[in-house]
């Protein structure tokens, strides 16, 4: 596993994300990293608070779609540096944004875990990245999802 997170190479103007900007002391600050590059995999982990309640016992769902949300987009960009042959991080950067977010309840997630979000690379274009993520909790997958993530367009940043 690559020892520094996607989101640590976002320039300083684009990390203040909710989910994964590492200037939003409020966020959740969500790190992905490859699992195996080669096969186009990736993981993040989260372990949700007390706040992020839905019904005792159990993670509020929204917390669970932002997860994916940014490892997705974060998965797109790390996908489009790499299907250039380029760094990541290397000027220009490569901005991704979501286009749509699919998020699928399979099993109650159970709070005081680590929960892992595995990200399957499944199509790169030059505007558009396919991420496939699963979410586990104790090696159950309680949430299957997908993110489209395209181009950001130049009235965002
Ligand atoms: C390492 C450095 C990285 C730096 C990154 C820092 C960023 C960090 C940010 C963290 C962010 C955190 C996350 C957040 O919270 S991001 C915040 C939430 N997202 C937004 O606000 C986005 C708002 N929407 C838009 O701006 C536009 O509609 C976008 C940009 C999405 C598309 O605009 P546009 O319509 O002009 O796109 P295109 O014509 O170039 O299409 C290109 C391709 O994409 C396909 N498509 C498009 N839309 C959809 C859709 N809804 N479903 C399915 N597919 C869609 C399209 O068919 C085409 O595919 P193909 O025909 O080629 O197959």
């Amino acid at each position: 596993m690559s020892k520094q997170a996607f989101q640590d190479y976002y320039p300083e103007e684009l990390s203040h994300c909710y989910g994964c900007g590492s200037n939003n002391a409020d966020g959740h600050q969500l790190k992905s990293y490859w699992l195996d590059e080669k096969q186009g995999e990736t993981i993040a982990r989260f372990t949700p608070k007390a706040y992020h309640t839905a019904i005792p016992g159990f993670v509020y769902g929204g917390l669970i779609a932002s997860l994916i949300d940014c490892h997705g987009t974060g998965s797109a960009a790390a996908a489009a540096y790499q299907a250039q042959g380029r760094v990541i991080g290397s000027a220009p950067a490569l901005r991704f944004v979501t286009g749509a977010l699919n998020v699928n309840f399979l099993a109650p997630t159970p709070m005081g875990v680590e929960l892992i979000l595995r990200g399957k690379i499944t199509e790169v274009k030059e505007r558009k990245v396919i991420v496939e993520i699963t979410l586990s909790a104790d090696d159950v997958v309680c949430v299957s999802g997908s993110v489209i993530a395209v181009k950001m367009p130049a009235t965002m940043g």
